[in-house]
């Protein structure tokens, strides 16, 4: 056999993972930019969600900077946030079952709760995205986390808080709120989300329980140290 180019050799043990490693070395970097993922979106998502999507990207930017947090990281998770939003059940559970996630029945009856963890996948695969900061953002955009980080709460309130979901005092509210704490924010807005489901029927995943709870506790625990955020909290509990 050739010998490789010494750039390309390998401390691998077999011969094909060394030639797969050497091939990938071989091809340009993923094309990851803005534009590419754009223009395959456009090719997935109807205009009407590419404005959504969008609309995300720029608040999350605007929550990254007021909050200190990468700005590069929020706009690429948030507009990465919808990758997967138009694939159908079936395909969602296919790419769950493959990437061994386990499926609880309350997706099992919704397949399309899904498509955030389908999107990260996406963004993996896809558009070589190894920031698991990003690619955890993208996965718990919609239903929350209780271990979710900043850069997770950012994406989270931006999808939910964008221009484009109404101009309601509540919704004003959690905007001012989300400008000023994550926190606080993310407990309020998975409060909202919750109320919402039961005032419409609807299933409801326990993963937003749980987040709504960690981050309430979360921010109980802020404002012993801080006597305004504690103002808040009354406030908070009143409306
Ligand atoms: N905790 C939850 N439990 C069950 N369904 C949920 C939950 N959170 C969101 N959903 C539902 O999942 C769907 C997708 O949510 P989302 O990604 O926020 O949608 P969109 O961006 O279209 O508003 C919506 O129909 C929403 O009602």
């Amino acid at each position: 056999m050739r010998e490789l180019p010494k750039a390309l050799q390998t401390e691998g043990t077999s011969p094909q993972v060394d030639k797969s490693i050497a091939l990938s070395r071989l091809l340009p970097p993923p094309d990851r930019s803005r534009a590419r993922v754009l223009f395959w979106l456009k090719g997935q998502v109807p205009e009407t969600r590419i404005r959504h999507i969008l609309r995300v990207e720029q608040f999350a930017i605007e929550l990254a900077q007021r909050h200190h947090l990468d700005r590069e990281k929020a706009a690429q998770a948030a507009l990465m946030h919808d990758l997967a939003k138009f694939f159908k059940p079936k395909r969602l559970l296919s790419m769950a079952i493959a990437e061994g996630l386990e499926i609880d029945p309350i997706e099992e009856m919704n397949p399309h709760l899904l498509h955030a963890d389908a999107g990260a996948i996406v963004a993996r695969d896809e558009f070589g995205v190894t920031d698991s900061e990003v690619l955890n953002a993208i996965r718990h955009h919609t239903l929350g986390s209780p271990e979710m980080s900043l850069l997770g709460c950012v994406v989270y309130l931006a999808d939910g808080l964008e221009p484009g979901r109404g101009a309601t005092p509540e919704l004003e509210e959690l905007r001012d709120l989300s400008r000023q704490d994550l926190i606080q924010a993310t407990w309020r807005v998975a409060d909202a989300s919750l109320r919402h489901l039961i005032q419409a029927g609807h299933l409801i995943h326990p993963r937003t329980v749980q987040t709504r709870n960690a981050f309430l506790q979360r921010f109980k625990q802020t404002v012993v140290k801080d006597p305004i955020a504690k103002i808040q909290l009354v406030k908070g509990i009143q409306t």
